[in-house]
């Protein structure tokens, strides 16, 4: 029987959802391993960078107080007297008149205060020895990289909560993170439900089509940093369904289903939370796509039952369950990143509920342009794949026109500590 259902506005369930937010608990991986994790501690500086006074050229190391009447017009000659190279400690200290032949990288040589280039020097071997003609002066400092110029020990140089990047990866293996601490990967069991769903190496038949969505969540997942448990496809069977919703719980942190949560006469889920005595913490939201989106709690484990519309299914994990994959790994910006961006299209349908329309973004001359890709119903699967942000138009407004300026949802973006809408 048909039971009317109450919409929430989409931030209420996203703080509805965050309640059950948990942070997962501090693993150590190899940096290897360290890609795209979060970082549950910062990166501290445990020596100075550089490490040691060294030479940023290939050159001489000097006296300058040697240099001090070398001019164009009077060059003077020092004896080179050996060579180091980057790795090396100079064995010998240079006395008046002898400098050390030096390569970039290289400690500098005790008893030298500057380093000269090659460039402006010329050498003259003469009776088996080697000097350098210098024609200018140099002063002490002059073209060294100093101890701690860059940073200091126990400076702070990335703090916990940061993804590692190729440069974060650089800092961990600067100062020795062999293992990189970081937030567990939540595991995310995911069934697609729908007697009309064929596998993907499967024929298409009539009434049939392929199952799409769990490959697509399974990507979201992974794209979001969680580890998806694939169980696979469910027909439409009450009792089949809640044995494998009940099973599947117990191996994982939150369960995805995706279809059959709507009001329809195959649409389970509803059912099966009630049979499981799960806390439903709400099944409508006054949003489109992914109005049926229905959210519940059993154990202190979410369960989302996303619609088995893709699109609506594709923008129910991004605005909530994205969230709380990110709060477990230690990100303190959960969100979707929110920017400003210029409509180019128009898009004259009326919007009763805040609408999210898949879109392609673009920056031209500097601003922020987003088009909406494809046909904008929840059944559309293939504007996904040419979407990276998701225009918001608030409920209650009525068609908007090319050139408006209106929120966009970045979905390939930094993260925001804000939810979208206040
Ligand atoms: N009387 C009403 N009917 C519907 C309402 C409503 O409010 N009143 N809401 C509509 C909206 S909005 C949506 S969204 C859908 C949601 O339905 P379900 O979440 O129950 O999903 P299903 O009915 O199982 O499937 C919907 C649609 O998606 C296709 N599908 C399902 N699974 C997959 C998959 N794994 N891969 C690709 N495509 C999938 C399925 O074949 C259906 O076409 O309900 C509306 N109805
Ligand atoms: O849940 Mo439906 O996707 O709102 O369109
Ligand atoms: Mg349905």
């Amino acid at each position: 029987m048909y039971t009317e259902r109450k919409p929430i506005k989409i931030n209420e369930a996203v703080e509805a959802v965050l309640q059950f937010a948990k942070e997962g608990e501090l693993e150590y991986v190899s940096i290897n391993d360290s890609d795209g994790r979060i970082l549950k501690q910062p990166i501290k500086a445990d020596h100075d960078i550089p490490p040691f006074d060294r030479s940023p050229l290939d050159g001489f190391a000097i006296r300058s107080e040697d240099t001090v009447d070398a001019s164009r017009e009077t060059p003077i000659e020092l004896e080179v007297i050996e060579t180091v190279g980057a790795g090396a400690i100079a064995k010998r200290v240079p006395k008046q008149g002898q400098v050390i032949r030096i390569m970039t990288g290289a400690e500098m040589p005790e008893g030298t205060d500057a380093i000269v280039m090659f460039e402006l020097t010329k050498e003259i071997e003469r009776d088996g020895k080697t000097f350098i003609e210098l024609k200018r002066s140099f002063k002490p400092g002059d073209n060294i990289s100093f101890k701690a110029e860059e940073t200091k020990t126990d400076d702070i140089l990335v703090e916990a909560g940061r993804k590692v990047d190729p440069g974060v990866k650089a800092l961990l293996a600067t100062f020795g993170y062999n293992k990189v601490p970081v937030g567990k990967k939540p595991i995310i069991g995911v069934y697609a439900t729908g007697t009309e769903l064929l596998d993907v190496e499967e024929p298409l038949e009539p009434g049939k089509i392929r199952n799409s969505n769990s490959y697509m969540i399974t990507s979201q997942i992974l794209k979001a940093g969680a580890v998806p448990k694939y169980y696979g496809k469910l027909v439409d069977d009450f009792d089949r369904c809640y044995e494998a919703v009940v099973n599947a719980l117990d191996e994982v942190d939150v369960l995805i289903t995706t279809g059959g949560v709507s009001v329809g006469d195959f649409d389970y889920l509803p059912a099966i939370y009630e049979k499981l005595g799960a806390n439903v913490l709400f099944n409508k939201i006054a949003m489109r796509p992914g109005s049926v989106t229905t959210v519940a709690e059993y154990k202190g484990k979410l369960l989302f039952g996303l619609s088995g519309n893709p699109s609506a299914c594709y923008v129910g994990f991004e605005l909530l369950t994205r969230p709380w994959v990110q709060l477990y790994l230690g990100n303190p910006k959960p969100h979707l990143q929110k920017v400003q961006g210029i409509l180019k299209a128009d898009f004259p349908k009326p919007n009763p509920f805040v609408r999210f329309i898949r879109s392609k973004m673009t920056i031209e001359e500097g601003k922020i342009f987003a088009e909406p890709v494809g046909l904008d119903k929840s059944g559309v699967v293939t504007s996904l794949a040419n979407s990276d942000a998701l225009v918001v138009l608030p409920g209650g407004t009525r068609g908007f026109k090319k050139g408006d300026v209106v929120d966009v949802l970045l979905l390939n973006g930094e993260g925001s500590s804000e939810i979208l809408e206040k």
